[in-house]
C-alpha cells in the first residue's frame, strides 16, 4: 500500500509493506528528527522504521528490534529489503542508519541464531548477513551511521559498512569482539576494519576482540565524530547535507571504485564463506563458548 502525505510543507510518502517473516518496512516520521514533520503511525511488530524527506532525499532508517536490536533473521531481511528499496528510489540520495532505542545502536548478531542450530540453518542465516552487508556497503547512497549507543560486533559491522560514523559521547562501546565469543571475523569484515583504522591497530583490535569506548574509537578513526547522544541524529542530518553538496554521480562512482574489489571478492567467495561459518559456528567448542557467553550476558543482571 502506498500513500502520499503532505505535511508541514513537505511531502511524505508513507507505505507499509510486508516483508518475509512478517517484518515490516514503513515510511514514517521519526520523533526526534529535524526532518520529521510527517504523520506518525506505528505498530509494535515493525523492526525497521523508515522516514524519508522527499525534498532532500534523505531517509532515516531506525532499527527497532527490542531490547537491543540484535540482528536476527527478521531484522536482517528487513534491513536488506529497506536498503534495496531506497536504492531503487531515484529520489533518495542518502540514508542515515540509527537505532529507535537510544543507548543501544545494535548488539550485533543475535547469538541465539548461532546457538544449537543445524549447519543448514546457520548457513542460511550467514547468507542473510552477507546479503544485507552487500546491499549496504555497495550502496550508491550517502550512508551515515548515527550510532546512538553501544555498537559491538555486528553493530560495528553495520557502522563500518557506512560512509561516515557519528557516535554518541559517553559510556558506549564499539568494536569487533568476535574472538571473545571464539568466533573469527570474516575477511570482508576484517578488511573494513583495516580500511578504517589501519593495519596494525586493526590487527591488534581483532586479535583481542577489543571493544572501545567512544572517545578511544574516535582517536583510532573507528568513528569520525562524537556528539552528545541527543544530538546524534541532528548532526548526522547536517553532515549528510554537506555530503549532498557533492554531485551524486561522481561521489557514487568514486565510492564504488574503492569498494568494488571487496564486494567482488565476497560475491566470488560467498559459498566458501558460508561453509566456513557453518563449520566453525557449529563446532562443539564454539558452541560451548557461545553458551558461556550467553550465560555471562544473563548473569550481568
Ligand atoms: C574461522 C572461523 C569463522 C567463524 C565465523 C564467525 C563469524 C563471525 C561473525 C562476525 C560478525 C558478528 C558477530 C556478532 O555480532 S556476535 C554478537 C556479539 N554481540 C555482543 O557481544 C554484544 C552482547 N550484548 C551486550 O554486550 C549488551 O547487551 C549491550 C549491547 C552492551 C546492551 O547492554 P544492556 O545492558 O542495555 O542490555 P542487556 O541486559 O545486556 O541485554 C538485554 C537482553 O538482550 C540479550 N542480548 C544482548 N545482546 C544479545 C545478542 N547479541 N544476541 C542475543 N541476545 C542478546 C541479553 O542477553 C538480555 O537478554 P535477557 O533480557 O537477559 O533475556
Amino acid at each position: 500500500m502506498a500513500t502520499f502525505i503532505a505535511s508541514g510543507g513537505r511531502v511524505w510518502r508513507k507505505f507499509v509493506k510486508t516483508f518475509p517473516l512478517g517484518s515490516n518496512l514503513s515510511l514514517k516520521r521519526s520523533p526526534t528528527s529535524a526532518l520529521a514533520n510527517g504523520r506518525l503511525s506505528s505498530t509494535s511488530s515493525e523492526n525497521v522504521l523508515v522516514s524519508k524527506d522527499e525534498k532532500s532525499g534523505i531517509a532515516t532508517v531506525r532499527m527497532n528490534n527490542p531490547p537491543v536490536n540484535s540482528l536476527n533473521t527478521a531484522l536482517l531481511l528487513s534491513l536488506r529489503s529497506c536498503f534495496e528499496e531506497l536504492e531503487k528510489d531515484k529520489s533518495c540520495r542518502a540514508l542515515i542508519l540509527t537505532s529507535n532505542k537510544p543507548k543501544v545502536f545494535c548488539a550485533g548478531l543475535d547469538i541465539l541464531e548461532l546457538y544449537q542450530k543445524s549447519p543448514d540453518y546457520v548457513g542460511q542465516f550467514w547468507e542473510k548477513v552477507q546479503d544485507m552487508w552487500l546491499s549496504l556497503y555497495g550502496s550508491r547512497l550517502v550512508t551515515m551511521a548515527a550510532i546512538n549507543g553501544h555498537s559491538p560486533a555486528g553493530g560495528c559491522l553495520l557502522s563500518l559498512a557506512c560512509d561516515y560514523r557519528i557516535m554518541a559521547e559517553g559510556n558506549f562501546v564499539i568494536g569487533l569482539n568476535e574472538t571473545q565469543l571464539d568466533l573469527v571475523a570474516p575477511f570482508w569484515l576484517r578488511q573494513m576494519m583495516v580500511d578504517a583504522i589501519g593495519y596494525r591497530q586493526a590487527e591488534m583490535a581483532l586479535m583481542v576482540g577489543a571493544l572501545y569506548p567512544s572517545n578511544k574509537a574516535l582517536q583510532l578513526g573507528l568513528v569520525d565524530k562524537l556528539v552528545p547522544i541527543e544530538d546524534v541524529q541532528t548532526v548526522a542530518e547536517e553532515e549528510v547535507k554537506n555530503w549532498l553538496k557533492i554531485p551524486d554521480q561522481a561521489r557514487a562512482i568514486t565510492k564504488m571504485a574503492s569498494r568494488k574489489p571487496l564486494l567482488d571478492e565476497l560475491r566470488k567467495r560467498k559459498q566458501e564463506d558460508i561453509q566456513t561459518f557453518r563449520d566453525e559456528t557449529t563446532r562443539e567448542s564454539v558452541q560451548l563458548s557461545i553458551q558461556q557467553y550467553l550465560d555471562k550476558l544473563k548473569a550481568k543482571k
